[in-house]
């Protein structure tokens, strides 16, 4: 995935927000890139962008090599998005059979029933679930539901918005390793939001850090593990970033420039 110099400005009743500002970063086939930054930073919609759901105002984002096409039904099988809210992200009157049939019957897959049998023991769920509505689920098993249907439709990237900030602490390790096990195990591509580096650490090969809708500095996840950065801002943020146990000992804390 390649996406060069994006930018993406909201406008309306007065007001011009220019959320991403010629953003650029490349991430290879099978590798897991992080988009880390403080609230308002441009990184969700950055996913957005990608996925259609934001628009471009400015740049490309191109997939082995290819502009979205128009119509975009090849290119939403492809890649799909995993959204931050497992409460707000499925439909609560649709059972899990439902909202895991649905992308298939809309992609035209033939053999339905066993690739949702299939695709929930991928993800950790016995067939008990397969009849359940969403409040008989905790928040990690629809969490859980919510990654089979970005995976029912075998795509080759995964686009993460802070998929583990809604659930409980044990919980976010297990989803977490749950997907690098997906990730191993279907050679697919990640491209994931979090404001947390511990979580990025965990889960990325490589990161950009933003502010302000800009990017402040692309770093490799041993540049990050070692503390070999550049910016005061990421600096700032290792600071802030409780949690954030490895590498050498915390730097020095530095306030965030703004
Ligand atoms: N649909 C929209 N219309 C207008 N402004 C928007 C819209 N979506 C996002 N913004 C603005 O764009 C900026 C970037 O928002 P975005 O959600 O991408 O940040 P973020 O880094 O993902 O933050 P968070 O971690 O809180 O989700 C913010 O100033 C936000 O208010």
């Amino acid at each position: 995935m390649e996406v060069r110099d994006l930018t993406v400005v909201f406008e309306g009743r007065g007001r011009r927000v220019a959320a991403v500002d010629g953003v650029s970063f490349t991430v290879p086939p099978r590798q897991s890139f992080g988009l880390v930054g403080e609230s308002g930073s441009g990184k969700s919609t950055i996913l957005r962008a990608i996925c259609g759901l934001a628009p471009v105002t400015g740049g490309t984002v191109r997939i082995d090599g290819e502009a979205p096409p128009a119509g975009r039904l090849a290119f939403a099988r492809r890649v799909q998005m995993v959204f931050q809210d497992p409460y707000g992200s499925l439909h609560p009157r649709h059972t899990v059979d439902r909202v895991l049939s649905e992308p298939l019957q809309i992609h035209g897959f033939k053999d339905r029933d066993a690739r949702v049998s299939a695709v929930l023991s991928d993800v950790g769920l016995g067939p008990e679930f397969r009849f359940r509505l969403p409040h008989q689920l905790s928040g990690g098993q629809r969490q859980r539901v919510a990654i089979a249907r970005a995976l029912v439709t075998e795509p080759d990237i995964l686009l993460l918005d802070e998929p583990t900030s809604a659930l409980d602490a044990s919980i976010q390790a297990e989803i977490l390793n749950l997907l690098n096990r997906l990730r191993r195990e279907k050679g697919l591509t990640f491209l994931m939001v979090s404001h947390d580096l511990a979580v990025i650490d965990h889960m990325c090969d490589r990161l950009l850090v933003m502010q302000n809708g800009r990017m402040v500095e692309e770093l490799s996840r041993t540049s990050l593990d070692s503390r070999a950065v550049s910016a005061d801002y990421t600096r700032a943020l290792l600071v802030a970033s409780e949690g954030f146990r490895r590498g050498a000992p915390a730097p020095e804390a530095v306030p965030v420039s703004r």
